[in-house]
């Protein structure tokens, strides 16, 4: 990593987000480890990205996929040991990519030693107040359950404590007790363990749900928000330019406050734009992504949001109105095995068929959006899911690298796999592989690399303002991206036949617009409409040159 680097670097940056168990096993115990991570850091390199988010890979006894932790500072032994990992973080920054990396800072695994002691210590020790307990399951009546499938209630009777503990996500998750001092000192010591050994940043897993009150929904209070101050407070002072990103699966204006007066989180992501983008292209209307963008309030100048398509969760439909809900499960899960809790657990491309002009549209929306990208991988060739597999590890299978045994992510044999790759005839690995992918200009591989080195062209993509223009035909959707010298135009067609759209852009009058995936002038911009005929699910990016 060149430093001292931009301290805003976060805006300009092209995320990936992977497992450490899911990219490459590299000593052929069919897990996934760091340094089989390591080995595919060129590839990662080669692609463009420029920040790797891990999910958790702590000591955990994996009932959620490694968010139940059970020791913050190690590593599981099975993705290799702390020092694999300080060699990751080196390699990583020799090659310029950032790594950021999960704090799970709302709950713990029941086996953390934190619990463990909880339960058995005395009622009102600062022991047993790492977490939160009640005589009676009647209190915080007014916070919803967020894992409907699994989880009836968010009180779970411990018998060791003799008590009632709180718990947001599963029964094995116990929430820790913000309101206790000793909780949050506990939190920046661990921060500290992995800042020292030179992470970029962390995405602050749930942070909505840290505190509890009576008589409130108990999400985005305000003495959750002084949490969030004290963390950022100690980051800015021993560790200016790392970054933290707030999961707050929440409505823009209740966002918002996460960034505070730049004194929250630097990022956050922006969790109802996503399914609205959906919706759009399957509804071809433009109303819903330019009703959301409206509702997305300004954030204060070093702050910025994360944008994804996918993630390692699922589709979640948290964020839409119980109409759009009931649309968005009619139109893209068909089957009712593809859904979970409030949402969809599917990939992208199986998503919209396989349709590679609904992909590339939907990837052109992602990073020409105001915010920075998130890739999870594997998306960068059209992977495929499972459904048939439990909670959310249908989305979370193999890499699939080429088309040799188990998909080249391992050498063990296949039942040793933590998980089966996909086989199936259109996902599967003989069909859909980086190596075939790579060799193949016209891949879908080589077009996301392309648009991720277009967008690192124009610094305007991350840092810029965006405006919508008028469009009379619903179906079309026009933007312009202005930062500094840079306006760029973007015409995106969310239906599948070629629409006509007339804008103006009387603005910009002497101005060439420079189509630029192929580096080509259009007709200059007059006093006059300016016609343009997107094909079915067509975009066009514009530099808009010269003029006044
Ligand atoms: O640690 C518990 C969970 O925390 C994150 O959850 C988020 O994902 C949920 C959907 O699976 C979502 O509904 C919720 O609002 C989020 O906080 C994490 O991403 C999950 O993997 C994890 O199970
Ligand atoms: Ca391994």
């Amino acid at each position: 990593m060149d430093y001292p680097r931009d301290p805003l670097w976060y805006k300009d940056a092209i995320i990936y987000e992977t497992h450490v168990k899911a990219f490459r096993d590299s000593n052929g115990d069919g897990v996934g480890d760091f340094q089989g991570l390591l080995e595919k850091l060129p590839y990662l390199e080669d692609l463009g990205i420029t920040c790797l988010w891990l999910l958790p890979f702590f000591p955990s006894p994996l009932r959620d996929d490694g968010y139940d932790i059970a020791d913050y500072l190690g590593v599981n032994p099975s993705f290799g040991t702390v020092d694999d990992f300080r060699r990751l973080v080196e390699e990583a920054h020799r090659r310029e990519i950032a790594v950021l990396i999960e704090l799970v800072v709302n709950h713990t695994s029941d086996q953390h030693p934190w619990f463990q002691r909880a339960r058995r210590a005395p009622k009102g020790s600062v022991e047993r107040d790492f977490y939160v307990w009640s005589d009676t399951p009647e209190r915080f009546k007014g916070a919803r359950i967020i894992f409907t499938d699994t989880e009836k209630s968010n009180w779970t009777w411990d018998e060791v404590a003799g008590a009632w503990y709180w718990h947001r996500f599963f029964h094995h998750q116990p929430d820790l007790n913000f309101d206790n001092p000793r909780v949050l000192e506990a939190l920046l010591q661990i921060m500290r363990h992995w800042l020292d050994m030179g992470i970029d940043g962390f995405r602050l897993d749930a942070i909505p749900y840290l505190v509890e009150r009576d008589g409130t929904n108990c999400e985005n209070l305000p003495e959750t928000h002084a949490v969030i101050k004290q963390i950022r407070a100690y980051v800015e002072q021993h560790y200016p330019g790392r970054m933290l990103l707030a999961e707050a699966n929440q409505w823009p204006a209740d966002v918002r406050p996460y960034f505070g007066d730049g004194d929250e989180c630097h990022m956050a992501f922006h969790f109802p734009v996503m399914p609205r983008i959906f919706m759009a292209i399957r509804r071809e209307d433009s109303e819903p992504i330019v009703d959301i963008m409206r509702r997305t309030p300004e954030i204060p100048e070093t702050c910025q949001w994360a944008l994804f398509l996918r993630n390692h969760d699922e589709l979640t439909l948290e964020m839409v109105t119980e109409l759009e809900r009931d649309y968005m499960v009619l139109a893209y899960a068909r089957d009712p095995g593809m859904t979970l809790n409030v949402g969809i657990r599917r990939r992208l491309a199986p998503l919209v068929d396989n349709g590679r002009r609904r992909i590339q549209l939907l990837n052109s929306l992602l990073f020409s959006f105001p915010g920075t990208p998130i890739l999870y991988y594997g998306d960068e060739i059209g992977m495929g899911d499972d459904i048939r597999r439990p909670d959310r590890d249908g989305v979370r299978t193999p890499m699939q690298w080429s088309n040799e045994p188990n998909a080249g992510f391992s050498t063990a044999e296949t039942s040793k796999l933590y998980s089966l790759p996909i086989t199936d005839p259109i996902y599967g690995y003989a069909a859909v592989n980086v190596e075939a992918q790579r060799a193949d200009p016209s891949s879908m591989w080589h077009w996301v690399r392309n648009m991720i080195r277009l967008r690192k062209h124009f610094q305007v993509f991350g840092r810029g303002s965006m405006e919508f223009l008028p469009v009379a035909n619903p179906k079309v959707i026009a933007y312009v991206r202005h930062w500094e010298d840079d306006t760029i135009l973007c015409v995106a067609n969310l239906s599948r036949h070629p629409q006509p759209v007339e804008l103006d852009l009387s603005r910009w009058e002497g101005a060439t617009p420079v189509e630029m995936l192929g580096f080509t002038p259009f007709p200059s911009i007059r006093n006059e409409p300016y016609v343009l005929t997107p094909n079915g699910y067509g975009f066009f990016w514009f530099e808009l040159r010269g003029g006044h």
